[in-house]
């Protein structure tokens, strides 16, 4: 099946995630991480640093590994291969763009019902500071019909 590389990165406070509110495109109305596609001749971090500072100003010095996720819809050959990233190590307050409003959260209050539905299951990892690998079968945009999810031990 075909594969779409692309990428997700959320900035880290202590005790807070920055999450952004996507106004139009795919995920539209749901809180989510900083993403979008790898461009030809990128690399997938240089591509994920290049969504961050697009979609709400951000610039990362650094980005940490934080998952794997393979997502596929049923119906459709194209497979979406996540690359999860997070960042404590970053320039400039986040502002509000056109595909975007920023908005800082408690870990424990986490918007998980104005989310994807797939994240319950795999923030409590991130904020753990633990890797994974996951993988999610959805039907349509808001059932999960399969899905597994695994931590890695550093290689
Ligand atoms: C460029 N974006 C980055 C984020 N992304 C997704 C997808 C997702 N679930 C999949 C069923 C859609 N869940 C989160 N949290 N992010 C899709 C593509």
């Amino acid at each position: 099946a075909m594969k779409k590389v692309l990428t997700l990165v959320f900035v880290r406070e202590p005790g807070r995630i920055l999450l952004g509110m996507k106004k139009r495109g795919f995920g539209q109305g749901r809180w989510n991480g900083f993403g979008g596609k790898v461009e030809k001749g990128e690399s997938i971090t240089d591509g994920a640093k290049r969504e961050l500072l697009e979609e709400c100003g951000v610039t990362a010095k650094s980005l940490n590994e934080v998952g794997l996720i393979n997502f596929e819809f049923v119906g459709d050959p194209v497979i979406l291969e996540v690359h999860v990233f997070d960042t404590w190590d970053y320039m400039n307050s986040p502002v509000e763009t056109e595909e975007m409003r920023p908005q800082w959260y408690g870990e424990k209050e986490v918007p998980f019902g104005e989310m994807w539905p797939d994240d319950e299951y795999w923030f409590p990892h991130m904020l753990n500071g633990k890797k994974f690998e996951a993988y999610y079968k959805f039907e349509g945009m808001d059932k999960i019909l399969d899905s597994w999810i695994k931590e890695k031990t550093e290689q």
